[in-house]
């Protein structure tokens, strides 16, 4: 037996990575270290979920990678580039152009339609739809008939499926998932899963999803285990069944 320490990732050739990011709330005595030294890499073209107890960083930790944070120390690489100490107005442009968000909440835009908010982030970066693929993902997520409406004429997981639409339509490098059937019931989780991974499949889509659920979590390649703001365990291929008992066993011993 082996007695040598896991190889680090190659974080050079990931999709995303982070590199002994540390992630600290406020100071002092009410100092929280939400990440605690995490170095991590998310390969191109796989779905990996990250997981652990509430309050273990797991958002934290996908909104320093997305740029919608930034971390006390440590570094952040989106496609091998450096995203740490990018100014504020260069991690909106990397949000807005190489990242896609999909979140519990939806987070459309009332007074657009269907079609207007899946491609507002391309209309903004002032960028043209990729025509054949719009249409793909339109007829995948079954809203053909559905591009006039509004979000409030939508149920919760039409709602989501727009919101998917416009997560992959620029192509991102990476697709960051925040608990994306958290509001869904079991059947409207489950299309939202399955359009996930099959986007991997047919698109070479990158996902990374947050998730406390470990259904969810079985929809993917890879699941990352979060506790305490560090990485407490890393569950790929074949033991992808072990999630379960090893999510169990953490939250035991949280
Ligand atoms: N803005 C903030 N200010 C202070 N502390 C924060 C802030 N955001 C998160 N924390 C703390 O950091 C730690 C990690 O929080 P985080 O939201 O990343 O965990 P989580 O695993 O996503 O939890 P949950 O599953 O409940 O959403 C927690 O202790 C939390 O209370």
């Amino acid at each position: 037996m082996s007695t040598h320490a896991p190889a680090p990732p190659d974080v050079s050739r990931a999709a995303v990575a982070a590199v002994d990011l540390v992630k600290v709330y406020g100071s002092g005595d009410t100092a929280v270290r939400a990440l605690d030294g995490v170095t991590v890499g998310f390969d191109r073209a796989r779905f990996t979920a990250i997981m652990g107890p509430s309050g273990s960083g797991k958002s934290t930790l996908m909104h320093c990678l997305a740029g919608l944070d930034t971390a006390t120390s440590g570094r952040v690489l989106l496609g091998g580039a450096e995203l740490t100490g990018r100014s504020d107005r260069t991690l909106t442009r990397v949000r807005r152009e190489r990242v896609g968000f999909v979140f519990q909440s939806f987070n459309l835009l009332p007074q657009l339609t269907a079609a207007q908010n899946i491609t507002l982030p391309l209309d903004l970066a002032g960028r043209t739809p990729d025509r054949d693929l719009l249409a793909h993902l339109v007829g995948v997520l079954g809203l053909a008939d559905r591009l006039g409406h509004r979000p409030s004429e939508l149920s919760g997981g039409q709602q989501q499926r727009v919101a998917l639409a416009r997560a992959l339509v620029s192509r991102p490098e990476v697709v960051f998932a925040d608990e994306p059937t958290g509001n869904l019931d079991s059947h409207s989780g489950a299309e939202v899963l399955s359009f996930l991974r099959d986007s991997v499949r047919d698109l070479g889509q990158t996902i990374v999803m947050v998730t406390h659920d470990p259904v969810a979590a079985a929809y993917a390649d890879r699941a990352v285990l979060l506790a305490d703001g560090r990485i407490a365990g890393d569950i790929d291929g074949p033991d992808r069944g072990s999630v379960t008992e090893a999510l169990h066993a953490l939250a035991a011993r949280a």
